[in-house]
């Protein structure tokens, strides 16, 4: 990206922080071969999605599916003396409602998607009486969608503050765009994963996960690893992925893992992710940055609810690693073996020395700055 395309896409820019995209490999989605660009500071991530995605493919990959791109924006009204009212008269207007946000966003409309339909809740304030709040629900095709939905909600809350009888105070898109989901399923076969002991122990790994909201915030990390790295990588937007996902992950009032980990009848390893998707191909920074441009070219996509369906497998495959290697030999090994290659750099590698260092760490077992130290003291004393 040049300095004039930075300057133009935040502001009071003084430069550009490079994260490395490597790209996964191995991915069969719904029986396509696909290959994923992420980007990503963390060592052995791309490496690990390949691994799990590599051992699926035995099983025919991984199957994805998508409901439809249904953003919600939220319009908080206030002062309503008669909430249950309110909320009758609302609904009793919807058409028209739902014709003046489409009004707002013609070409949206023109290609086939527009305000869809609203939803009239009325929620128990904390300090007593009733907050009332307004869902605009739009299908918003390939966007990401929050300028689209916010620009209708702006336009229609006013409207609504008067057949409410209130006045309208917060006009926002949620992030928890829980009408907007996508799912992935894998199954992998237990000798591929160190056999059926090692699958045993995924799925208690899994179940601590879905019951601790200590462990369920490193096992979500997990699958975020994945996530907001294609989500990164294709311009899309990490802080509303990464809201969509935890708040899903608490919708039943406790934290809890996304993905489900079991095993079928014939004793494979079954591991289910759903969450909400809210990314685009058009909209943000997608079309604007060129290496986000080039990375949806690799996926060769041709739509949004593909894109997410993607960036989930991934998340999947992610969490699957992830739990493998807890579940068998711990994380160290793997994760620290291509973490050397830093730790190496940070004691002071030079370009020519960083792989003997990194070699030489990993063969020592003990991945530390001063261990690197003292290799390079001494690979230096060699020359
Ligand atoms: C790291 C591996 C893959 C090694 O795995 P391995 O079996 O020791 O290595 P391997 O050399 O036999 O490679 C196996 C496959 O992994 C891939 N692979 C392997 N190395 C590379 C590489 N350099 N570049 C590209 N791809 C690589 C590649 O697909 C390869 O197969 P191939 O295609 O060669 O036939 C494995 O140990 C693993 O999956 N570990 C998990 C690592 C992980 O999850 N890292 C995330 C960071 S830790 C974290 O932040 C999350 C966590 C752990 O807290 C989440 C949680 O608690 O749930
Ligand atoms: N809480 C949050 O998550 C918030 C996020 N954001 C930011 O909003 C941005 C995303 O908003 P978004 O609405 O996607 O961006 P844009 O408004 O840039 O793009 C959406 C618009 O693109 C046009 N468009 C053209 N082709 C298509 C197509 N095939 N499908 C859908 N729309 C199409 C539409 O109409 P038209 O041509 O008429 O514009 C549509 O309104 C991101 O940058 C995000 O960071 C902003 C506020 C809050």
């Amino acid at each position: 990206m040049s300095e004039e395309q930075a300057d133009r896409m935040i502001e009071n820019v003084i430069g550009q922080i490079g994260i490395p995209v490597g790209v996964a490999t191995n991915f069969v989605v719904n029986g396509r071969e696909v290959l994923v660009p992420m980007a990503t500071e963390e060592p052995s991530v791309v490496a690990a999605a390949s691994n799990i995605a590599r051992m699926a493919r035995e099983l025919g990959g991984i199957t994805t599916t998508t409901s439809e791109p249904l953003m919600q924006a939220q319009i908080q009204l206030l002062d309503i003396a008669d909430p249950h009212g309110a909320r009758a008269r609302l609904i009793e207007s919807a058409d028209e409602i739902l014709a003046l946000a489409n009004a707002q966003d013609p070409k949206l409309v023109e290609i086939g998607g527009g305000a869809r339909d609203i939803r009239v809740r009325i929620l128990p304030r904390s300090e007593g009486g009733s907050h009332v709040v307004v869902h605009l629900i739009v299908d918003v095709a390939d966007a990401m969608g929050a300028n689209a939905v916010n620009t209708m909600a702006e336009a229609v809350a006013p409207r609504l503050a008067e057949l409410a009888g209130g006045r309208p105070l917060l006009r926002i898109l949620t992030n928890l765009a829980d009408l907007r989901l996508v799912r992935a399923r894998l199954a992998i076969p237990p000798g591929a994963l160190g056999g059926g002991q090692v699958v045993d122990d995924m799925l208690a790994g899994a179940m601590l996960a879905v019951d601790d909201p200590y462990r369920a915030a490193t096992h979500n990390k997990g699958i975020m690893n994945g996530i907001s790295a294609v989500v990164l990588a294709t311009g899309n937007d990490t802080r509303a992925v990464e809201a969509g996902a935890h708040s899903y992950a608490a919708r039943d009032g406790q934290y809890r893992a996304l993905s489900r980990f079991e095993r079928d009848e014939s004793g494979s390893l079954v591991a289910t992710l759903e969450l909400p998707m809210a990314v685009g191909l058009v909209g943000g920074a997608t079309k604007t940055h060129p290496a986000a441009r080039a990375a949806v070219e690799i996926t060769e996509v041709k739509s949004a609810a593909e894109l997410g369906e993607i960036v989930c497998a991934v998340g999947l495959a992610q969490n699957v690693a992830a739990v493998r290697a807890l579940a068998a030999e711990g994380i160290q090994r793997g994760h620290m073996g291509l973490h050397a290659r830093n730790v190496a750099i940070g004691a002071g590698a030079t370009a020519s020395e960083v792989d003997a260092v990194a070699s030489a760490l990993v063969a020592d077992g003990r991945v530390r700055a001063d261990i690197a130290e003292g290799i390079i003291g001494e690979l230096r004393a060699e020359r």
